[in-house]
């Protein structure tokens, strides 16, 4: 049988108290941010090739310690002027405990070598000095597990097996890029934008104005939905939005926007176009968006 999915408490009342039992064993699912830190990674082949390209492209600082010849990858950014200075390459043998590299200068430690022994000392220190350790393919000496992971822009998609079979996350993985909407790294960093326009003109933490900025967001997005979202990317419509539906606590969806004086005509085929479900009813909307748009063209002109 099928166990349950991961359900938190939410706002919903009723969700508060169904204390949905606790399964316990899986991993805390988290996106690390590792902008300037420290991170060891021990070893020179593809996997530690591959750890890299992970780590830089979450703008980490990489000391790399592994003997020459590495890894054409590695030695890729290495060499590369976009690449080379987040990282630091040692070009010989990490030593374990007698190492002058320690640990403890860093938030956290990946080995990815063919040495068994070493790697075991290397997970020791680790947790003697409390550092989480990912030791490839060792799931006892590792405090977190790598996934199959997906990357669309700011969106990210971490799946991981539980350390049952990483091949299978692999094809999960997969299955969910095929089944992503086409337009859905535009729709993030279209919400993104909107986001970050609302707190220009509702700054501040917490309190009842950040109460009603979320309850704003919220319905704001639900009532788009997905497949329209990537239409905030339009500075005019997000300010439509902003001015029309914020400034007024009120929700503006795409039926409600005001497209008078606006590149109107611009949005309304747009909304058309991206609608993945409307098909004639959007259409039905369409005319009716028109009729109502030339009626009030021509009240302003008089
Ligand atoms: C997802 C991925 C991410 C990555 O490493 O970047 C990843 N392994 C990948 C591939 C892969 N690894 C292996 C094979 C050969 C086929 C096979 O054995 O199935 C393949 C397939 C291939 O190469 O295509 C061998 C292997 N791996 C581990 C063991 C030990 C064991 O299971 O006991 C053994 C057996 C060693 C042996 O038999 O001697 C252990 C781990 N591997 C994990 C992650 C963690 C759990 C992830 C999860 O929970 O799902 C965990 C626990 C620790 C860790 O290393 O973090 C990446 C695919 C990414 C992608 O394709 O996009
Ligand atoms: N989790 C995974 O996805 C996965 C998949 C395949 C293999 N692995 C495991 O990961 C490990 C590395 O795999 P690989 O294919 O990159 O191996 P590899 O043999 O290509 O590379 C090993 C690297 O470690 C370096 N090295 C050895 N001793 C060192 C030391 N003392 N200090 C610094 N560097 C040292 C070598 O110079 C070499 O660059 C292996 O143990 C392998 O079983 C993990």
């Amino acid at each position: 049988m099928a166990s349950q999915l991961a359900k938190p408490p939410t706002r919903d009342e009723a969700d508060q108290n169904s204390n949905p039992s606790i399964v316990p064993g899986a991993s805390l699912l988290l996106a690390l941010r590792l902008a300037s830190r420290p991170i060891l990674l021990i070893g020179g082949g593809l996997v530690a090739s591959q750890r890299l390209y992970f780590l830089l492209e979450s703008d980490a600082h990489i000391t790399l310690i592994s003997p020459s010849p590495l890894n054409p990858s590695i030695q890729h950014r290495i060499d590369d002027p976009s690449t080379s200075s987040q990282i630091t390459w040692l070009n010989r043998p990490y030593i374990g405990r007698k190492d002058e590299v320690k640990v403890s200068d860093f938030d956290l430690v990946m080995t990815a070598i063919d040495d068994n022994d070493l790697s075991k000392e290397v997970c020791d220190l680790c947790r003697e000095e409390k550092v989480m350790v990912n030791v490839a393919d060792i799931p006892p000496q590792c405090d977190f597990y790598f996934g199959a992971q997906l990357r669309r822009g700011p969106l990210q998609i971490l799946i991981s097996t539980g350390g049952m079979g990483p091949r299978a996350g692999a094809m999960i993985r997969d299955i969910v890029l095929e089944a992503l909407p086409p337009n859905i790294e535009e729709a993030v960093e279209g919400v993104g934008l909107l986001r970050a326009d609302l707190r220009k003109r509702a700054p501040g933490v917490g309190g009842k104005l950040g109460q009603e900025r979320m309850d704003w967001m919220k319905e704001t997005c639900d009532v788009w939905g997905l497949a329209k979202m990537e239409k905030f990317r339009d500075q005019e419509l997000r300010n439509n939005i902003l001015d029309q539906g914020w400034d007024n606590r009120t929700i503006i969806g795409p039926k409600e926007l005001n497209l008078v004086g606006q590149s109107w005509y611009k949005h309304f085929s747009d909304l058309i176009s991206s609608d993945w479900s409307s098909g004639l009813g959007g259409f039905g909307f369409g005319v009716a968006v028109t009729s109502v748009g030339i009626l009030l063209v021509f009240r302003y002109r008089r």
